[in-house]
């Protein structure tokens, strides 16, 4: 693939320091050159600069609107452009505030997209449902058509135009989900897949019908928005709010490897690695690994043309 790199240093959307960090830990591991040894050519962007604006005081409880606002235009801006460029964008979170701009900037460059959501939560609080303020529980909300009523227009997101329908977002991975985040759920019936229906169903089915629930006929660009804390926190304690009972390495593998194959991934977001947090090592060689199968490497083995076989 031709893919394009992006760092999203990015950390005002929660509380705890530490994921601004996250694109620097990713480089510093190798993610450039692990893809490029995969056969990819990559265009390396370079990380978002993003300046945090003074006085930025809650707004109903909102915290740093401007600054998380105004940090989202310029990931949607710079989406956008890559994806314009016929290059797959990987997107170096960051706490998942992130993700209303990756989403809003792939959905003008790609108006059909569908959004797979692998998170332990459901980040669709409006912020009238949220109970914490935090931005990262709510980027859904701003890009979602159906929410629009929903979400009052705050200093900062007036770029922010809701750009997908909940029919085209699919959860998996979910184990820690708001009364409100429920109630939306319910009430719009957003495909989702929870840590119980990985166990009862285990994770190969769970993918096939969270792919046939928002692209039955599959022919949408796929937009995957990955939250390290989907993953069990044994193999991603470094991140700001761990919840037991994740997905283990080899489901996460799995999901990636799943999506690489449909040829059709477009974005892919990797957010809230927070090296602040626990051993960060394994959690960015975790999240290094995770990454590869999204860009061509398989457990069964690769061959590359290079090898001049058949
Ligand atoms: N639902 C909680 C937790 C949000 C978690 C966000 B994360 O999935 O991006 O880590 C909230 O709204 O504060
Ligand atoms: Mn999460
Ligand atoms: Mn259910
Ligand atoms: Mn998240």
């Amino acid at each position: 693939f031709k893919v394009g790199v992006l760092g999203v240093p990015l950390s005002k959307g929660q509380p705890r320091d530490g994921t601004e960090n996250g694109p620097k830990a990713l480089r510093n591991a190798g993610i450039i050159k692990v893809l490029e040894d995969l056969g990819n050519q990559v265009i390396d962007h370079g990380d978002l600069q993003f300046e945090t604006i003074e006085n930025d005081n809650p707004k109903d409880k909102i915290k740093n609107p401007k600054t998380v606002g105004a940090a989202n235009k310029k990931i949607s801006d710079a989406v956008y452009s890559i994806v314009k460029s016929e290059q797959l964008c990987l997107t170096m979170g960051g706490d998942h505030s992130m993700a209303m701009g990756s989403i809003h900037g792939h959905a003008l460059a790609e108006p059909n997209i569908v959004v797979v959501w692998v998170d332990a939560h459901a980040d669709i609080n409006t912020p009238l449902t949220s109970s914490s303020g935090n931005i990262h529980g709510m980027p859904l909300s701003f890009v979602s058509k159906e929410l629009e009523a929903y979400v009052p227009k705050l200093k900062g997101f007036e770029w922010c135009f809701p750009c997908i329908s909940v029919k085209d977002i699919v959860y998996i991975g979910l184990r820690d989900v708001d009364e409100g985040e429920r109630c939306i759920i319910e009430h719009f019936g957003i495909a989702h897949y929870s840590m119980q229906d990985v166990d009862r169903m285990g994770i190969g089915e769970v993918v096939d019908k969270a792919l046939k629930a928002v692209d039955p006929t599959g022919t949408r660009p796929i937009h995957l928005s990955f939250d390290v804390d989907a993953l069990d926190p044994a193999i991603t304690p470094s991140t700001g709010t761990p919840v037991a009972g994740g997905l283990s390495f080899r489901e996460g593998q799995y999901i990636m490897e799943v999506l690489a194959n449909t040829g059709r991934l477009s974005v892919v977001d990797i957010a809230e690695i927070n090296t602040t947090v626990g051993n960060s090592d394994v959690t960015v060689k975790t999240a290094v690994e995770i990454v590869k199968k999204c860009f061509g490497q398989k457990r069964g083995g690769n061959f590359l043309p290079s090898y001049g076989l058949p």
